[in-house]
This record gives structure tokens, sequence and C-alpha cells, in this order.
């Protein structure tokens, strides 16, 4: 007997708007009954190209992600097959020689700045989640955080961001909220809307379980 299909969360939003937060506690919250795919280890291998040349590339363009990897990999997992995931290095900029193996479970998560962006993700989605945040608070934070965790620094950060990281943002993630069943406002340390996400995803549960 075949299990029954994943119920799928995809978890969207800006740079630094919250969306790992969330899904990590959501993770949490369910333990061996979720699968996380982030897409921010899909970014493409640029292993071949010298370090200064993969400081050019412009990361927030969908062109930078090997969509194709990730979309084939939620498929799998829907499936109910196991992955090797790739695993990002981003102080190297690229990928790491190492890979991290995801299994199927009842609960698939897919998150990342552009999981609403394809038409096939989407499709494969039960709910559709946009982390929002004020342009400012997120830039904050992700000030903060690649200086801290992502080798950077205060002006390559604040370069990059008005450089790429805005305009991309404006072309191609905001656009994406309008396919967003919630939009949850404050970014993902909200207790209201993870509490609310868990009772849809064991609702779910519930629901295999039973049938
Ligand atoms: N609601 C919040 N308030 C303050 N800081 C937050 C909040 N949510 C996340 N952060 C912090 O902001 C940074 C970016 O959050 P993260 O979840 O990694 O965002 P994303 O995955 O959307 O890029 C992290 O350092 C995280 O701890
Ligand atoms: N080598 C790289 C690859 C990506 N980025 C940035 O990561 C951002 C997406 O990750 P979040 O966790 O912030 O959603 C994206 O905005 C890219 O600019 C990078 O800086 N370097």
């Amino acid at each position: 007997m075949s299990a029954a299909k994943p119920f799928v969360i995809g978890i969207a939003g800006g740079s630094a708007s919250g969306k790992t937060t969330l899904a990590r506690s959501l993770a949490q919250a369910l333990g061996q009954r979720v699968a996380l795919l982030p897409m921010d280890h899909y970014y493409k291998d640029l292993s071949h190209l010298p370090f200064s040349r993969r400081l050019e590339v412009n990361y927030d363009h969908p062109e930078a992600l090997d969509l194709s990897l990730y979309l084939a990999h939620a498929e799998a997992l829907l499936s109910g097959n196991p992955v090797e995931m790739p695993l990002y290095d981003f102080k190297a900029y690229t990928r790491s020689p190492r890979t991290e193996r995801v299994g199927p479970a009842p609960v698939l998560v897919l998150e990342g700045l552009l999981v609403l962006y394809p038409e096939a993700l989407r499709r494969m989605m039960d709910l559709k989640v946009f982390v929002d945040a004020d342009a400012d608070e997120r830039f904050i934070r992700r000030l903060l955080r690649d200086v801290k965790e992502r080798g950077r620094t205060l002006e390559g950060v604040v370069a990059q961001y008005l450089q790429r990281v805005k305009p991309m943002h404006q072309a191609f993630v905001e656009p994406t909220k309008r396919y967003a069943d919630v939009i949850l406002p404050g970014g993902g340390q909200n207790p209201v809307a993870l509490e609310m996400l868990l009772a849809k995803a064991l609702a779910r549960l519930g629901e295999v379980g039973a049938a």
C-alpha cells in the first residue's frame, strides 16, 4: 500500500523576512513528521568559477538557482522517495561538496525566496504562505545575519542590497505574494501564525491517519 500524499506547505517571502525561522519552528514542532527543503541550498554550483567571479553573480535573479533540481527533489519527496539535498556555503559563494539526505514525511515544507515563483511548485502546494516584513526591518536583519553568519562586510551587504536584492525583490519576490493563501505580517516569529499552520498540518495528519 502506498503512503498518503504529503501535505505540502510553501513558505515564501523576501530576504530576512523570517521564512527560515518559521520553517524551523514548524519542523521543531512536527519532528519526524516533516521534511524540510530550503531553497537556499539550491543556488547553482559555481565551483568552476574563480572566487572573484562568484562575487559578481546576481543571486536574487531566478537564474541563480537550480530550480529544475529543486523541483525534481520536491517531486521525489512528494512521491515518497528520499533525496540528497545539496548544501550551500554562503561564505564560499558555492555549493559544498557535502549533501544531506532528506527523507519523505507526511508534511513537506518548501521554503525560500522564490518558492511561489514557478507554477509547477505552486501546483504542488496545499497551503501557500508569504512571510511579510517591512523592507527596513528585513534589511537590518539581513545586515546583522550576513555579517555574523555569512562572512559578509557591512559595506558589501549595503551595496548588494541596493544593487540587486531590492530591485530583484520588487521584480520577482513581491509579485508572488498574490499567490499566497496566507500573508503573515511581522516576520517568522508570530506565535499565532505558527499555531494556525500547525493546527492545519495536524488536522491533515489526523485525516490521513483516519483514512
Ligand atoms: N520576527 C523577527 N524579529 C526579529 N528578528 C527576526 C524575526 N524573524 C527572524 N529574525 C531574525 O532575522 C534573521 C533572518 O531571519 P530568517 O528566518 O533567516 O529569514 P529568511 O529565511 O526569510 O531569510 C535571523 O537572524 C533571524 O533570527
Ligand atoms: N552566494 C550567495 C547566494 C545567495 N545570497 C543571498 O541570499 C538571499 C536569499 O536567502 P535568504 O535566506 O535571505 O532568503 C538572496 O537575497 C541572495 O542575495 C547571497 O548573498 N550570496
